[in-house]
C-alpha cells in the first residue's frame, strides 16, 4: 500500500488544463475554480518564448552530465542546503532519488559561477511575468485590489527560489532505500516525498517525462502527465493562507518509474522576508468566514518550514480560532 493508504488513480482526467489566449475573464474564472478545487493546474498558450525553455533545459541537461566532483563543488554561500544537491532533500533527514540545484533567484553571485546564467536569468523573468499575470488574474476574480498578490512578488527582495530537478533512471541508483510497495507500483521510487510548497506560486515545467502526482479532494493521488509545452501552476501554503483557505495548496510528490530522466524546474514565487502575510481582509466575513489564519512573516513561517519534514502538515500551527484585530496584510 502506498504510505498513507492513498490509493493512485491512473488518468489526469480532473487536472484542468487552461488555454491563457481565452477570453480573459473565461481564464481568471477557470483558475479561481483550479485553485478551489485541487490546487493546481496547467497552462498552455502562455506566452513563454519556446527558445527561453529549450536553452534552459539543454544547460541543465549540460549541468547534470558534468562529474560528479564539479557538480558537488557547487554550494550557496547563503545556506547551506543551497546549491548542488544530491539525494538529501532540505535538513531535516529527507531524502529521494534524485539529484538538484537549487538557488535564489537574485543571488547573482551564486548565478555567475555558471557559464549558463543568462539562460538562468531569460528562464526567470519569463516565469516570474507569467506568475505575475497568474495572481493578476486571481486578484481579478476574486474581486480584491488589483496587484494584491502580484505586488508580493514583484519586489527586488523578493524570497523567490528556482529549483532543478533531475530523477534520473534506475539502474543508477541500484540499492535505493526509499521504494514503495504497491501491487502494481512496486518498483516505483519516490522521487521526492509528498509535501506542500511553502511559498506563494509554484510554476514548473518537465522535461516530457511523467511522476508527478498530486493529491485530490479524495485523497487520491492523481498522475500528472508531462507536457514540455505547458506549465503547472501550484497553490502555495502562504496563497491559501491569503485566501483564507479559499484556495488549496495542493499536496504533491514526484515518484520515479525509473526508465528516462525526468527533469522539472520549478520557480518558487515567494515575497520578501519580513512582508507580512494573513488573510486578506476580502476574504475574511466575520459570520460565514471567519479568520482561518493568523498573520506572520514570511521569515517566521519559512523558519518553522525548514525545521520540519517534508510531510509534515505546517499550515495547522498558524491557524486561529478567534478572530484577531486586522492588520492590513497585504
Ligand atoms: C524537508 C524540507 C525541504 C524543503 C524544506 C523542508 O524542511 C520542508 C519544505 C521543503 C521545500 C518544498 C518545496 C521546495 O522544493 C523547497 C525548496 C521549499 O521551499 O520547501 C523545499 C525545501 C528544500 O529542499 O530545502
Ligand atoms: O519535480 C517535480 O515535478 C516536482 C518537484 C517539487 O515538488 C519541488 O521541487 O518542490
Ligand atoms: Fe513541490
Amino acid at each position: 500500500m502506498v504510505k498513507g493508504s492513498q490509493k493512485i488513480v491512473s488518468v489526469d482526467q480532473d487536472i484542468p488544463i487552461i488555454d491563457m489566449s481565452q477570453e480573459r475573464t473565461q481564464v481568471s474564472k477557470q483558475i479561481v475554480k483550479a485553485c478551489e478545487t485541487l490546487g493546481f493546474f496547467k497552462v498552455v498558450n502562455h506566452g513563454v518564448d519556446q527558445t527561453i525553455i529549450s536553452r534552459m533545459e539543454q544547460e541543465s541537461i549540460n549541468f547534470f552530465a558534468k562529474p560528479v566532483h564539479e557538480k558537488n563543488s557547487v554550494k550557496s554561500a547563503n545556506q547551506p542546503n543551497f546549491g548542488y544537491g544530491f539525494r538529501d532533500i532540505g535538513l531535516s533527514g529527507d531524502s529521494g532519488e534524485i539529484e538538484y540545484l537549487l538557488f535564489h533567484t537574485n543571488d547573482s553571485a551564486f548565478l555567475s559561477q555558471f557559464s549558463f546564467s543568462s539562460a538562468v536569468n531569460c528562464y526567470i523573468e519569463a516565469v516570474k511575468q507569467l506568475a505575475r499575470e497568474i495572481l493578476d488574474l486571481m486578484a481579478e476574480e476574486l474581486r480584491v485590489p488589483p496587484y494584491t498578490f502580484s505586488k508580493l512578488i514583484s519586489t527586488v527582495d523578493s524570497d523567490s527560489l528556482v529549483r532543478v530537478n533531475h530523477y534520473t533512471p534506475s539502474d543508477e541508483f541500484l540499492g535505493g532505500t526509499t521504494r514503495v510497495s504497491d501491487k502494481s507500483e512496486s518498483l516505483m521510487r519516490v522521487g521526492f516525498g509528498e509535501h506542500t510548497d511553502p511559498q506563494i506560486l509554484t510554476v514548473l515545467r518537465s522535461n516530457g517525462v511523467g511522476g508527478l502526482q498530486v493529491s485530490n479532494s479524495d485523497g487520491l493521488w492523481v498522475p500528472v502527465f508531462s507536457d514540455p509545452s505547458a506549465f503547472c501552476v501550484n497553490v502555495g501554503d502562504l496563497l491559501q493562507v491569503m485566501t483564507n483557505g479559499r484556495f488549496i495548496s495542493v499536496k504533491h510528490r514526484v515518484m520515479a518509474s525509473g526508465k528516462e530522466s525526468r527533469l522539472s524546474t520549478a520557480y518558487f514565487a515567494a515575497p520578501p522576508l519580513q512582508a507580512k502575510i494573513g488573510p486578506i481582509p476580502p476574504m475574511i466575513k466575520t459570520v460565514n468566514q471567519p479568520r482561518v489564519y493568523q498573520t506572520f512573516t514570511w521569515s517566521e513561517y519559512k523558519k518553522f518550514v525548514y525545521s520540519h519534514r517534508l510531510e509534515d502538515s505546517r499550515l495547522d500551527m498558524f491557524r486561529t480560532c478567534k478572530d484577531e484585530d486586522d492588520e492590513i496584510v497585504y
